[in-house]
């Protein structure tokens, strides 16, 4: 079955162009992106939850309206596989080529997405809450480092261990979109401009804790997410702020990827990261570059 990798061209969630990679093949362009050995392929669910099919179109240029979450999911994907692969010669989430699945229009008015265990899923929002959550890079950096996690530290998903889970996809989502200290902004309440779903910056801002006195306990349950997974993200969020505002993007970048991929272990505690990400700046920074480290996590209660 031949496929031709070609390019083109689409209307991104936000109205602007993107360029996209394509397949040609039996007369139709698809969005199969040939140019790396994680090849990335984008779906339409259709406002279903069940069955989805390959987004397609007769020329090369997806420009319809409901194309957009398809363009956008398929841009940002690509734009995260450069990000892992060219600042840390990783090949996709497994680092041994996996493709990389996105699904969008899934459900009706969800408003959510999330990384399934083997492909990213993203909802079209309610146009209130969210509107189409693939048109956002750090969101879809968010739902690929959870991949990535996945293979990796394997972080188990409640209580600390997943609040950092949590925490590491909000750091590489920052990486991704490092304009600004907010997660979701471009895809957050579309009526409202300049607020976002987390703030990296000022967690209570958004109702998370900052500092470790304000831990919240919450159920193990789905309705405790899971120990409050989305919630106490906001300590070692506020650690991971003290430290790139002292260290700066690329040598933050390059301690937390250590800290993800060599230290950090599924049951890790706030603690056991704080230890990680230290380790990771002595060995590639020395000393003083730790001490920043310990100092950002001091300043949240975390020792
Ligand atoms: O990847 C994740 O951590 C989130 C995945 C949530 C999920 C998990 C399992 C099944 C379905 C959905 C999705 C995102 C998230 O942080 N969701 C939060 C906040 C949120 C989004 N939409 C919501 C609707 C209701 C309540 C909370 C939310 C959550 O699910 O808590 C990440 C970036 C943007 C959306
Ligand atoms: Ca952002
Ligand atoms: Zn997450």
């Amino acid at each position: 079955l031949k496929e031709t990798a070609t390019t083109g061209s689409g209307t991104a969630v936000n109205g602007s162009t993107r360029p996209l990679n394509l397949d040609f093949s039996k007369g139709k362009y698809s969005l199969i992106d040939l140019t790396h050995s994680g090849r990335i392929e984008t779906y339409d669910a259709k406002n279903t939850t069940t069955t989805y099919s390959l987004m397609t179109n007769k020329t090369k240029y997806f420009t319809s309206q409901t194309q957009r979450a398809g363009v956008d999911a398929h841009y940002n994907a690509d734009l995260v596989y450069d990000y892992y692969k060219n600042k840390f010669n990783r090949n996709s989430y497994d680092n041994l080529g996996a493709p990389i699945y996105s699904i969008v229009h899934y459900g009706v008015n969800y408003n959510n997405a999330f990384w399934s265990g083997e492909v990213m899923v993203y909802g079209d929002g309610d146009g209130s809450t969210f509107t189409t959550l693939s048109g956002a890079n750090d969101v879809v950096a968010h739902e690929l480092t959870h991949a990535v996690t996945d293979y990796t530290a394997g972080l188990i998903y409640e209580n600390q261990s997943g609040a950092l889970s949590e925490s590491f996809s909000d750091v590489f989502g920052y990486f991704v979109d490092p304009g600004d200290f907010l997660i979701g902004e471009d895809i957050y309440t579309p009526g409202i401009t300049g607020d976002g779903l987390r703030s990296l910056s000022n967690p209570e801002q958004y109702n998370q804790p900052a500092h470790m006195n304000q831990y919240r306990y919450l159920s193990n349950t789905e309705a405790g997410d899971y120990g409050g997974v989305h919630s106490n993200s906001g300590i070692p969020n506020k650690a991971f702020y003290n430290t790139v505002t002292q260290l700066g993007n690329s040598k933050s970048e390059q301690i937390y990827y250590r800290a993800l991929t060599l230290y950090l272990t599924p049951q890790a505690t706030f603690t056991d990261a704080r230890a990680a990400l230290v380790q990771s700046a002595t060995d590639l920074y020395g000393a003083a570059d730790a001490q920043i480290v310990a100092s950002a996590w001091d300043q949240v209660g975390v020792y």
